[in-house]
């Protein structure tokens, strides 16, 4: 799989497939036994994980993504945890993409809503600025108008330069919104291409987005 600068990629495919492995790989978060993970033509496989962040690449898991007894406001600077220096114009900029953030900074993270929480730990991982953004399943258990603000926000953290790789159950709103897509069955890529043409083939219709 690659993922170029800025783009917006999307992983979909069946459950137990290996989506949330491969963004863990990445991240130095898991072991494995074949393959390799460049970032920027650099060997980054076996990095730990405060190295690959501070190379560039930030990851929201899918749960446990927050300390849900500290406030918004410490959540957030506890992603620029691996940095030396607390940036405050990068809390300034977070705040101002999540204005909700910004209202409740004072609000234990635990007691915010589904949504909120998401944004919330997304904020966490824009706090160092990534080139990256790895996002495992970021509107699983949102209803329905909020899935679609989660995605919009998305769209805006990419289109300000952020390249996303992103894994969704989603399947047919995530290919619709990037730029390119991989179906992963198994632990391999399935299908690849741009978005769009996974959503249009038939057989992808068929086998994984419910025809
Ligand atoms: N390439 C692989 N080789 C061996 N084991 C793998 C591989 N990929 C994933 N696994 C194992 O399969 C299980 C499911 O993987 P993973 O959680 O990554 O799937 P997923 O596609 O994210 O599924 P879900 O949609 O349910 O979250 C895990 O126990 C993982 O360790």
């Amino acid at each position: 799989m690659t993922v170029g600068e800025g783009e917006y990629v999307t992983i979909v495919g069946p459950n137990g497939a290996g989506k949330s492995t491969a963004m863990k790989s990445v991240l130095g978060l898991t072991t494995y036994m074949d393959g390799s993970i460049a970032l920027n033509g650099e060997d980054i496989a076996g990095t730990d994980t405060n190295t690959v962040v501070s190379k560039g690449v930030s990851y929201v898991p899918q749960s446990d993504n927050l300390f849900s007894t500290m406030t918004v406001r410490e959540n957030l600077l506890m992603g620029a945890y691996s940095l030396e220096e607390v940036p405050e114009d990068r809390l300034r900029e977070v705040l101002d993409r999540f204005p909700i953030l910004e209202e409740r900074q004072m609000q234990r993270a635990g007691t915010m809503s589904g949504g909120q929480q998401q944004m919330i730990a997304m904020g966490c991982a824009l706090m160092v600025d990534p080139d990256v953004l790895l996002l495992d399943e970021p509107s699983a258990g949102l209803a329905p108008d909020l899935v679609v603000d989660m995605f919009d926000k998305i769209d805006e953290i990419n289109d300000a330069g952020t390249a996303i790789l992103m894994v969704e159950q989603n399947a047919k709103e995530a290919l619709r919104r990037c730029d390119r897509g991989y179906v992963l069955v198994n632990g391999e890529n399935a299908y690849e291409g741009p978005g769009t043409e996974l959503l249009n083939d038939q057989e992808v219709r068929e086998r994984f987005l419910g025809g």
